[in-house]
């Protein structure tokens, strides 16, 4: 774990010194899309440049009421693309990593998703969120009754995003799906899932978008595009959005 670590931040600032940076790429704040940071007021921009996306407590809810299932999570790109990802769930203390081209592993062991092709022979994670406005809950209970309805086994929410991924690339479950949920919750989880031999697109069945605010991880295609066909689209303000101007 640790050697990973440095071999990213190695290949960060190998990258950087390429490209004629004489910046530190782990000390300059443009090099950090954390969400404490985003949250005191750092921009939330995804470059090329070698780029940390960070959420130091993922499942925050979880957390605060002794859900036994947090999470950190560690994504690293390069030209927009994830790198490399780290989740450990706290609790578990399962220590998720993926390298690009790589593999994904538990605690050192490799993963692979579920091979089930049948949706009604599946479990689905998804989340609740937090945006409590009536159109946004009237599409998330929707999309619930859609999918409930199938039917599939069943459907589960860890109450962190980085988990559900984790849980996608462990073949636990075979998808998760998620509106509103930020880019620090699914960057490192995304490339999990991607590199256990799963999918991950928008929840319209088009080109994932790390920034949107979307995701649909999934096992397989086909169990993906049925999902497609019952999930309520809606957009959430994306993470790169231009702050709303004040009067
Ligand atoms: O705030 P936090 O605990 O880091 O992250 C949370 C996610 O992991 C969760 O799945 C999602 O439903 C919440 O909206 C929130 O984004
Ligand atoms: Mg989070
Ligand atoms: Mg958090």
């Amino acid at each position: 774990m640790a050697d990973i670590l440095q071999n990213v931040m190695d290949h960060a600032v190998a990258v950087a010194r390429k490209a004629g940076e004489v910046r530190h790429p782990y000390k300059d704040p443009r090099w950090f899309i954390g969400e404490e940071s985003v949250a005191a007021g750092e921009p939330s921009i995804l470059t090329d440049d070698p780029t940390w996306i960070i959420d130091p407590i993922d499942g925050t809810t979880n957390f605060v009421h002794a859900f036994p299932f947090v999470a950190i999570s560690i994504g690293f790109t390069i030209n927009k693309r994830v790198e490399v990802g780290v989740v450990y769930s706290c609790l578990e203390d399962k220590m998720f990593t993926a390298r690009r081209g790589g593999g994904a592993f538990c605690n050192g062991e490799p993963l692979q998703v579920s091979d089930q092709t049948d949706v009604h022979r599946s479990i689905i994670a998804t989340e609740f969120g937090s945006n409590r406005d009536p159109e946004v809950v009237d599409k998330i209970f929707s999309s619930l009754r859609n999918i409930l309805s199938l039917p599939v086994h069943g459907v589960r929410g860890a109450g962190t995003a980085a988990v559900n991924l984790s849980l996608v690339a462990s073949g636990c479950v075979e998808a998760y799906y998620e509106m509103g949920m930020h880019v620090w919750d699914i960057a490192a989880g995304s490339l999990l899932v991607l590199e256990a031999g799963g999918i991950v697109m928008d929840v319209d069945g088009g080109d994932a978008d790390l920034m949107s605010r979307r995701i649909l991880a999934a096992n397989n295609r086909s169990v993906a595009l049925r999902l497609v066909e019952q999930i309520a689209p809606y957009r959430p303000d994306r993470d790169d959005a231009p702050p709303a101007a004040c009067d």
